[in-house]
């Protein structure tokens, strides 16, 4: 009986010492990044997620320059943000029409502006990105190349501007808005999922290139999110393209935006939200930066039960395409 309750206070005080220097351990590694009057650059930032993290980083106390295309929708989103400041007085809020699949250099030139406005740019977001679903044969060459200078050289041309400006200053944070499609090609995604998957190698090596730096790179991956462009793509979204996405969740851009802006300071490479995601982002690690000892052992045992998960959740995906196939087959011939 007392060797018993002697195991268990043991265990109890075991469990309680390792709690605690969990606890100093998290403490001390805490990020030390504030965005408290710093330049945060926001891309596709009028609307869905990119403004989802304006918002965010207004209420931070950021100074915010928005770029995207349509003006009014830039000038809504402005009068939205601002509302959001904390220091109403002090808080700059900008923005600038830039088309950021088009050319370098005009990006080049509104990143000066910005910078001469709100002075050099902390953190980069690269939020400005579409999806254009349907099977490969189905979707236009020329849609397909739009796609690559939207989500991946719309990414890479303002990176490309603001990377050496930051080395220099030894300070700065780049974040690309990637998606769970990043991560995992999906029926009627294949060439949006291409755009994302080279934003995610893109990210990697730069994150490389940068860390000596004090310069870090977030990928982030989020699954289908409630925003205008959702809306969007589901109006030509194939069925079997929306029923496998459906199994990560739908997700309120908010959510998305409050854990992209954390991760983006503590500098977590893959910032992800939802447990699908969660599994996903763990199962495809592979060579990614180890940011932080928790996860590295959440990679290393979890790895393998998730790659078997995974075949139960792709024998699904092959489940719902065979069945779309059958019920098309007969209505056709119903027809
Ligand atoms: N919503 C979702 O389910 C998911 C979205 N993502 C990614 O998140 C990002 C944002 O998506 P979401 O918030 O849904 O999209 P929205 O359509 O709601 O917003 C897109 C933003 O990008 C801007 N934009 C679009 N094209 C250009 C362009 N050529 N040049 C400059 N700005 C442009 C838009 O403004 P304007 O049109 O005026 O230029 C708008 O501000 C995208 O990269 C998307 O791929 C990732 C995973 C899931
Ligand atoms: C252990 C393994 C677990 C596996 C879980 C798998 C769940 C994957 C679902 C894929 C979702 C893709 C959503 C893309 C969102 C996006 O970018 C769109 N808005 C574009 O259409």
């Amino acid at each position: 009986m007392t060797n018993k309750l002697r195991m268990r206070e043991l265990i109890g005080c075991g469990v309680l010492i390792v709690a605690i220097l969990y606890v100093v351990y998290k403490y001390l590694t805490r990020s030390k990044r504030s965005l408290d009057k710093k330049h945060v650059v926001i891309t596709g930032g009028s609307s869905g997620i990119g403004k989802a993290v304006a918002i965010e980083v207004a209420r931070m106390g950021a100074n915010v320059t928005l770029i995207a295309r349509n003006e009014e929708k830039l000038h809504s989103a402005k009068l939205e943000v601002m509302r959001n400041c904390i220091h109403p007085e002090q808080q700059k809020i900008q923005y600038f029409s830039v088309d950021v699949s088009e050319n370098y250099e005009a990006i080049e030139k509104a990143l000066d502006a910005a910078e001469e406005d709100l002075g050099p740019v902390y953190m980069l977001v690269n939020c400005a990105g579409m999806a254009i679903c349907g099977k490969l044969e189905d979707t236009n060459i020329s849609d397909i190349k739009y796609l690559m200078d939207l989500n991946y050289f719309g990414s890479l041309y303002p990176t490309k501007v603001l990377v050496p400006r930051m080395k220099c200053r030894g300070e700065g944070i780049i974040v690309m808005v990637s998606s769970q499609a990043g991560l995992l090609g999906i029926y009627g995604l294949s060439a949006y999922s291409a755009t994302k998957f080279a934003l995610r190698g893109l990210a990697e090596a730069l994150h490389m290139e940068c860390k000596p730096y004090n310069v870090s790179v977030t990928l982030a991956l989020p699954p289908d999110t409630d925003t205008p462009g959702l809306a969007n793509e589901e109006k030509t979204k194939p069925l079997e393209t929306r029923l496998i996405s459906e199994s990560a969740g739908l997700i309120q851009p908010e959510v998305v935006a409050k854990r992209l802006v954390v991760d983006a300071l503590n500098g977590t490479f893959y910032s992800t939200v939802g447990f699908e995601s969660f599994m996903l982002k763990t199962l495809c690690c592979g060579m990614t930066p180890v940011v932080s000892l928790e996860e590295l052992f959440l990679q290393v045992f979890l790895m393998g039960g998730f790659r078997l998960i995974s075949s139960v959740y792709l024998a699904s995906f092959h489940r719902i395409i065979k069945n779309c196939m059958k019920t098309r087959d007969t209505t056709k011939k119903a027809e």
